[in-house]
Order: structure tokens, then C-alpha cells, then sequence
């Protein structure tokens, strides 16, 4: 467990292997979730890859940060992680919010990104009416509020069952997440729109995406796939929204093959 300051902003993160050695792999989490989700696929590709797992600001432990933060200040702290830990290039898996983060990255930083594995996101999530719809349900009731109906986009049902401890698990993770980290996020995602920056990205990516997917449906995955020169679009069996918790093994063999192609041909 390792806290840094970047931006004035302490962000939580974790180092598996050397960040020395490549190739490194970068996961960065989606809305109402932190690090943790990448466990189960951190420790099956940590012989692949040197692994960094960070916790976007407003997060987990990282803290709020004092504004209002654009998917832009969530890429310059990547990049400002990045830069700390003298890693100059890597391979960015972000999941859903932190898909966006991870093409914000590469517009701003294209030096740092060797590749883009875009886990369950799109170049456009949701409209204004919806996130400013899920911003005042969760201003006024909480993240309790809103916890069965982002369930159902996550998990598919066979996940859902009441004795599935992790099911209990990732409901507690959902609920603890901080309301302001949560709302900001929510609003910085509302403001985002890719589309015309993804016809621009000119590095291998790969587009993958849970067949139940309730939050970044399949058709819109495969649409921003669609628009992103050469990507690869990949659909995972029985999964929702977050399939490196329900199906790591699928998601692991995805991005082990990835990497494969990445480093033989460098
Ligand atoms: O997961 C994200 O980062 C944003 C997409 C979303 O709305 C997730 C959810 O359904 O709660």
C-alpha cells in the first residue's frame, strides 16, 4: 500500500513487480468501485507484466481533491503517477470511467502510452439528463439510493445470488465509496465526449466488453471500437459491467494475448 501527492492530490496506488521492467500494465478503476476489482486479474497477469493499480481521486483512499475534477485532471494524475514512478510507457486497461480516463491519457500524454486495453467503456457514457438524474438521487439519498439498480448493471444475475459473498462484498464497496467522489465523477464523465479524439488514437487498442453488460452495453462498446483505427473488439460470456471480477480468467486471457502481440513485435 503506497500514497503519493500528485497535483495536490493524494492518490492510493499499489506496485506489483519493478516498474523498471516492461511491459507495465496499468489498471484504473470504475465509478463506485477503487483498486480492489483488480485483484483476481492483477495476480494472474503479475507474471506477464509489472502491474500498477491506483485508485482514481475521490476513491478508495485517494482523496477528493480540491475541485471539481475533468476527465483531464484525472489523466494528469495518471501521468502525474506515471512521471513519479519513472514509467515511460505503458499499457493502459481502464474500466468504463476509467476507459475515459485512459483516452484522456492518451490525448494528453500519447508519450505514455504504449497501447489501450478500453475495458466495458465507450468515447461517450450516458447523457447530461441521466448523470445529472443519478447525481441528485445520490445528493439527496445517498449511495444506498441507488445501490440495487447499479447492481443489476454490474453483475448478472447468477452473480447476484444472496449467497454469493462477494456479491455482499462488492454492494459494501459500492455504499462506502465517498458521496462527493462519487458525484464529482459522475459529473466528470456527463462532461465527457471522445468520439472525435478516438478516430485519432493511432496505438493498438483492444475494446472488450461483458455480454450483460447493463451500464456500457455491447452494441456501444462495439461502436467505439468501431471508430478507433485497427481495434479489436472482444465480447466476454456471462459477464455485466465489471468482468474482472466476474469472469477474471476470460478478461486475463484477452489481455495476456494482447500483450503477446504488443511485445513480439516490438
Ligand atoms: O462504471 C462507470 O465507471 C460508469 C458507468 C456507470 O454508469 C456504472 C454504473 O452503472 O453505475
Amino acid at each position: 500500500m503506497r500514497f503519493v501527492s500528485v497535483n495536490g492530490v493524494t492518490l492510493h496506488h499499489a506496485i506489483i513487480g519493478d516498474p523498471a521492467r516492461k511491459p507495465v500494465l496499468v489498471f484504473v478503476n470504475s465509478l463506485g468501485t477503487d483498486f480492489r476489482i483488480w485483484h483476481d486479474v492483477a495476480d494472474r497477469l503479475k507474471e506477464a507484466a509489472t502491474i500498477l493499480l491506483y485508485d482514481m481521486r475521490g476513491h478508495g483512499l485517494s482523496a477528493l481533491g480540491g475541485k471539481a475534477a475533468r476527465i483531464e485532471d484525472h489523466a494528469a494524475d495518471l501521468s502525474g503517477l506515471l512521471d513519479h514512478l519513472g514509467v515511460e510507457d505503458a499499457v493502459i486497461c481502464g474500466l468504463s470511467v476509467g476507459g475515459l480516463v485512459a483516452q484522456a491519457l492518451y490525448q494528453s500524454r500519447p508519450d505514455l502510452v504504449r497501447a489501450l486495453a478500453l475495458c466495458a467503456t465507450a468515447h461517450k457514457i450516458g447523457t447530461p439528463e441521466m448523470w445529472n438524474g443519478r447525481i441528485r438521487a445520490v445528493e439527496q439519498g445517498g449511495m444506498e439510493s441507488i445501490l440495487d439498480a447499479v447492481m443489476e448493471r454490474w453483475f448478472t444475475p447468477a452473480f447476484r445470488s444472496s449467497d454469493n459473498a462477494a456479491y455482499a462484498g462488492y454492494r459494501t464497496m459500492l455504499v462506502r465509496q465517498p458521496v462527493a467522489g462519487y458525484v464529482a465523477t459522475c459529473a466528470a464523465i456527463r462532461d465527457a465526449d471522445y468520439t472525435a479524439a478516438a478516430t485519432r488514437i493511432a496505438v493498438p487498442t483492444l475494446c472488450i466488453v461483458g455480454d450483460h453488460d447493463g451500464s456500457t452495453p455491447p452494441d456501444l462498446v462495439r461502436s467505439t471500437a468501431a471508430l478507433v483505427p485497427g481495434a479489436r473488439f472482444e465480447m466476454i460470456a456471462d459477464a455485466g459491467h465489471i468482468p474482472c471480477v466476474e469472469q477474471p480468467e476470460a478478461l486475463c486471457a484477452l489481455v495476456r494475448s494482447f500483450l503477446l502481440c504488443l511485445y513480439q513485435e516490438a
